[in-house]
């Protein structure tokens, strides 16, 4: 409770006033039965129409300020809940921005969305039928149960009855709810994750013509969880109608049992009137209560889901880095002994050890799964080495801040990612103080200043979602100069030109060598021809290093280099002819 008050203390006020305002409808609804029976007694069955009409007077000032009280009441409820949920969210969204690549991997994004929109809904709407209920049930059991009492007490004996039998309905409808409850966020959460699958890639399906496949995965999924839905509220539909039963009975068994009283003449015809109100009153109020328990039911759920997300340890900080005000000077790559695994029993990088010096140029190849991205991403910190030291400018990644060691560090990852904007806008994602001047340098560097300026709008031209109305090699272009524009002391090309043909490629490295002459860059590539003039060339087969140096000296000394070259150069021929 402690960890949201933060969400409450803001709107103290609002979360007060909710229930308290509610006190005047429970007060109404107490007081209208009694005087209802007052003017059937003292007025109607005595024909008193001055009381009669001074008791009506009475009750509609009752009902107006009932109604002045509900709709303060629901207001501020609904200022509290939402207001709460808001607050948290925010939290939530923070917590998942410092995830490490490892938490968001443990999470699906499809459940994370799930968390962060259906799952706080839940609780938001829980916390705003409490805030309504929490004293208007109670008060109208408790409020109803000593006026029944007060007119009639044999009456009320018929309630001892019904109470507990209700009260048992309600502890086993809840134990059903909650783990069915659970079951059918999962369900979301698969609904959720499916969509987004599909929606991302919807230009795969339909290049593959799978439309049909994905709409028999997605009605599966959406089957699921009406199944799961359905499952659950069962329990929930079923326990109105029995609620509802319980209370016909009830009132059945006060009037046969009141009109024998009358009968008798042991009692007033207005008192069992009002006493058929009270036993409704208080057995809505039971149905009322069991309906906050059976949403908190589902709320619990929800709320247990999003706790996991604020309770997960961040594995990635550098809450305990020891130079956090050290600056990446020179771009000096350092691996000692590095090995790197994603799962326990999967060695990903087996003892890498390298240099890069300042300045320059180092080309990575290797077959595809060999841990190519798995080992640049361990420079700035995406993941972090299992055994063995990265080290950059000679002190361990670990001890930079993560701020400056990413602001150093520039990473176009092999799945580019524009968002929507203007390309102005998304290239300032680099520097955002960068002047129009610098912005065409770095584009004329990447090759990308030439189809910025014939589109129509230039550097304005506004990209779709994703920056899905521009080609692929484009887009690995705008990417390129959008972290160049950030001057990285260290640049890590993760096969990001593989869209890009050769001769615009050749161009690229070669501006590399004017704009990025003291920037140490890592390139991955699939062809050798990109990576042929580096400094050096790291082979990387299954996680080791089959052979590191030149071109020349790999192609003198490293078996695994040769088959790459010599398999390349086979399929261009191929293709030539
Ligand atoms: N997030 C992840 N979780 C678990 N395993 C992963 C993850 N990412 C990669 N792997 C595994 O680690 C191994 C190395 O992957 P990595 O992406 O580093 O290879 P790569 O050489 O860059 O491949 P490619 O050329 O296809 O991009 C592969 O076996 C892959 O299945």
């Amino acid at each position: 409770m402690k960890r949201y008050w933060k969400y409450i203390r803001p709107y103290l006020g609002a979360f007060i006033l909710a229930p308290v305002l509610m006190l005047t409808e429970v007060f109404g609804e107490i007081l209208l039965p009694r005087l209802t029976s007052m003017i059937i007694n003292n007025g109607v069955l005595v024909k008193d129409e001055t009381y009669i009409v001074k008791m009506g007077i009475i009750m509609v000032l009752i009902a107006v300020a009932m109604a002045i009280g509900g709709i303060g009441a629901a207001y501020f409820s609904a200022k509290a809940s939402i207001s709460f949920s808001t607050d948290l969210r925010k939290d939530v969204f923070h917590k998942v921005q410092e995830f490490s690549f490892k938490n968001i991997d443990d999470f699906s994004t499809g459940s994370l969305v799930t968390r962060l929109t259906n799952d706080i809904q839940q609780i938001q709407n829980v916390v705003m039928l409490t805030l309504r209920m929490m004293f208007r049930a109670p008060g109208m059991l408790i409020g109803g149960l000593i006026m029944a009492y007060l007119m009639n007490r044999q009456l009320v004996s018929i309630l001892l009855v019904v109470i507990p039998v209700l009260v048992i309905i309600i502890a086993i409808i809840l134990i059903i709810a909650f783990p069915r409850f659970e079951v059918m966020q999962k369900k979301i959460d698969r609904l959720n994750s499916g969509v987004q699958e599909a929606l991302t890639n919807v230009r795969v399906i339909k290049s593959f013509v799978r439309e049909s496949h994905e709409e028999e995965k997605f009605q599966a999924t959406n089957r699921d969880l009406k199944e799961g839905s359905l499952n659950a509220m069962k329990v929930v539909i079923t326990s109105m109608p029995l609620m509802m039963l319980m209370m016909n009975i009830t009132t059945i068994a006060v009037v046969w049992y009141g009109g024998n009283l009358i009968i008798a003449g042991k009692m007033p015809v207005g008192d069992l009137t009002a006493f058929t109100i009270y036993i409704v009153q208080i057995l809505m109020s039971l149905m009322m209560l069991s309906m906050v328990f059976l949403q908190a039911s589902r709320a619990m759920a929800s709320l247990k889901r999003v706790k996991e997300v604020l309770d997960t340890e961040i594995d990635l900080t550098d809450e305990h880095a020891s130079q956090k005000s050290a600056q990446i000077t020179a771009g000096k790559v350092e691996f000692r002994n590095v090995c790197f695994q994603y799962t326990q029993d999967d060695l990903v990088l087996d003892h890498i050890n390298f240099t890069a010096n300042p300045g320059e140029t180092i080309g990575i190849i290797g077959a595809t799964g060999s841990g190519k991205t798995s080992l640049v991403q361990l420079i700035p910190r995406l993941y972090d080495a299992g055994e063995g030291e990265v080290l950059v400018d000679g002190i361990n990644v670990k001890d930079y801040s993560i701020r400056h060691l990413r602001e150093s560090v520039g990473m176009v990852l092999q799945k580019n990612v524009l968002f929507s904007g203007t390309i102005e806008e998304n290239l300032r994602w680099g520097n955002e103080t960068a002047d129009l001047e610098e912005i065409v340098l770095m584009s004329e560097s990447a090759q990308a200043h030439g189809f910025i300026s014939s589109f129509k709008d230039g550097y304005d031209t506004d990209l779709g979602q994703g920056g899905s109305n521009v080609s692929g090699g484009q887009k690995q272009r705008l990417c390129i100069a959008r972290t160049l524009l950030k001057k990285p002391k260290i640049l890590i090309l993760d096969d990001s030109t593989s869209a890009v043909d050769t001769a615009t490629e050749a161009k690229i490295r070669q501006s590399f060598k004017t704009t990025l002459k003291d920037t140490t860059k890592f390139i991955i590539a699939q062809r050798i021809g990109s990576v042929e003039n580096a400094d050096k060339i790291i082979v990387l087969d299954e996680g080791k290093i089959a052979g590191i140096g030149t071109h020349q000296e790999l192609m003198e000394t490293c078996e695994a280099y040769q088959e790459i070259y010599y398999s390349q150069k086979d399929r261009e021929k191929e293709a030539g002819a």
